[in-house]
């Protein structure tokens, strides 16, 4: 599980305080599969990488009592100047895993093909975005982080893989999404939480947090 106790999260703009949460108390529990519903720029990448451990709270704490991936589309663990080959293996020895087999899941699924053995930095945006989350894909967690859905690909191919292979993880494995749009939470979780003045509303289904949302955003 992933459990916030009394969090609080904010920035100061220089001119007002941007609260994300306030006191906010939530768990994300195995087997139960979580959309994070919340308008753009209310916080949804911040409480991602607060789960991740990639930011820390102000006030309160954030327990994590399994193994928790990096969010999706994170890039920090990724070296430019090595190839998509070199950095999995290197992601691999890191994990303890065994470098062949990390290589040859992201080789097949990112479908880079010769790209592949050249350095990141020389990847577009959709080709970053594929071996990110080729990687995500290939290491073991209980529960994987996601920051508005798949990858924007437009490579129909790799998006049918990808989505596949995440299916087979999510049956073993939980899932975290936060995103704009129900849409994107709903082929992949049943329940959802709503993201509202540093509260999270948690509901058993994504159709009653859909409604609070609807009401909230659009009057
Ligand atoms: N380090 C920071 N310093 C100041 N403000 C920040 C910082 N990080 C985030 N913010 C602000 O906090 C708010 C929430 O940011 P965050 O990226 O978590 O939102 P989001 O819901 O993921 O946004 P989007 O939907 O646009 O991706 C935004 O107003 C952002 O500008």
């Amino acid at each position: 599980m992933i459990e916030f106790k009394g969090v609080s999260k904010s920035f100061w703009t220089g001119k007002q305080r941007k609260v994300i949460l306030d006191h906010a108390s939530f768990r994300v529990d195995i087997g139960n599969s979580m959309g994070i519903l919340a308008p753009n720029g209310t916080g949804k990448t911040t409480i991602i990488n607060m789960m991740a451990g990639l930011e820390k709270p102000d006030e309160g704490e954030v327990v994590r009592g399994c193994r928790v991936s990096f969010p999706l589309g994170f890039m920090g663990g990724v070296v430019g100047k090595l190839s998509a080959k070199e950095n999995a293996r290197y992601v691999a020895r890191l994990y303890g895993l065994d470098p062949d087999y990390i290589e040859a899941f992201t080789r097949w699924l990112c479908g880079l093909e010769e790209y592949y053995d050249f350095p990141v930095a020389t990847y577009s945006q959709g080709m970053r975005a594929r071996f990110t989350f080729s990687l995500l894909l290939a290491l073991e967690f209980d529960i994987y982080l996601i920051d508005e859905g798949m990858p924007q690909t437009t490579d129909a191919e790799f998006n049918r893989k990808a989505g596949d292979v995440l299916r087979q993880r999510l049956e073993n494995a939980t899932v975290v999404i936060v995103s704009h749009q129900a849409k994107t939470i709903e082929k992949f979780c049943r329940s959802a939480a709503v993201l509202l003045n540093g509260q999270l509303h948690k509901f058993d289904t994504l159709e009653e947090a859909k409604q609070l949302y609807d009401y909230e955003t659009q009057g």
